[in-house]
């Protein structure tokens, strides 16, 4: 009996909020890394379910969900960085640092200050959105420089859409469906993506769908 990967995110964002715990529980939020990781639930999803912890009446589930937040933006990658920056999380992200109580407004100033070090090349928003706070005289932590790095190199690679099949060049239809290679992240019909396999440098542990050329490399021992 296996729950949809959505249900499984669901469960262990509850575990992970839960306003009975007295500190993180490093486990789940790990576990929630690696399922956002391996694209088994949409990045979408994954953050508009954080976004909408920031609602709960108890300080500590918010607090709780804003360390979600914090450690799937940095383990999962360019797919999720895209979601956090869309308006309707920063503006979010501002209320709570506007009306919060004090250990909600530092936590969202710390992230906010971090993305804005760590990403706000790539997302513009995380740097407008830091400079206009502290022109709101908002008072930032000191930032702890080691933690706003963004290491790319074992993350997967974004997935590319196309009209055909980048290997047998066949056009999608409705017959013809699209699929995508979690190893090279580009986009196959699904006689040339058929095969199936962990790919542990991206953390994925499990078999995910892999074109044959991935495959090949993957499980032949080549180093990738
Ligand atoms: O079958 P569809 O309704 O077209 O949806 C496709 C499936 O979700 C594919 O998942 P998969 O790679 O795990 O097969 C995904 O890679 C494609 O981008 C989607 O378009
Ligand atoms: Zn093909
Ligand atoms: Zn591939």
């Amino acid at each position: 009996f296996s729950l949809s990967n959505t249900k499984i995110f669901d469960k262990l964002l509850e575990k992970a909020t839960s306003p009975l715990l007295l500190e993180p529980d490093w486990e789940s939020v790990l576990q929630l890394c690696d399922i956002v990781k391996s694209q088994d639930v949409p990045a979408k999803y994954a953050i508009q379910s954080i976004k909408k912890k920031f609602g709960h009446e108890n300080a500590h589930v918010v607090l709780s969900s804003l360390q979600c937040l914090e450690s799937i933006v940095k383990n999962c990658g360019g797919t999720i960085h895209k979601e956090v920056s869309q308006r309707d999380m920063i503006d979010a992200l501002r209320e709570l640092a506007k009306n919060g109580p004090d250990i909600i407004r530092d936590k969202v100033l710390e992230l906010i200050q971090c993305w804005s070090y760590g990403l706000g090349q790539q997302h513009k928003i995380f740097a407008d959105t830091y400079n206009l706070m502290k022109l709101e005289n908002y008072r930032f932590p000191p930032l702890k420089e080691s933690e706003a790095m963004f290491e790319n190199s074992d993350i997967a690679p974004e997935w590319r859409d196309d009209k055909d099949c980048f290997r047998c060049r066949q056009t999608f239809s409705t017959f013809i469906r699209k699929h995508h290679c979690r190893a090279c992240g580009d986009i196959f019909c699904d006689k040339c993506s058929s095969k199936q396999c962990p790919i542990p440098k991206y953390g994925m542990d499990r078999d995910v769908r892999v074109c044959d050329a991935c495959y090949e490399k993957l499980t032949s021992g080549q180093p990738v």
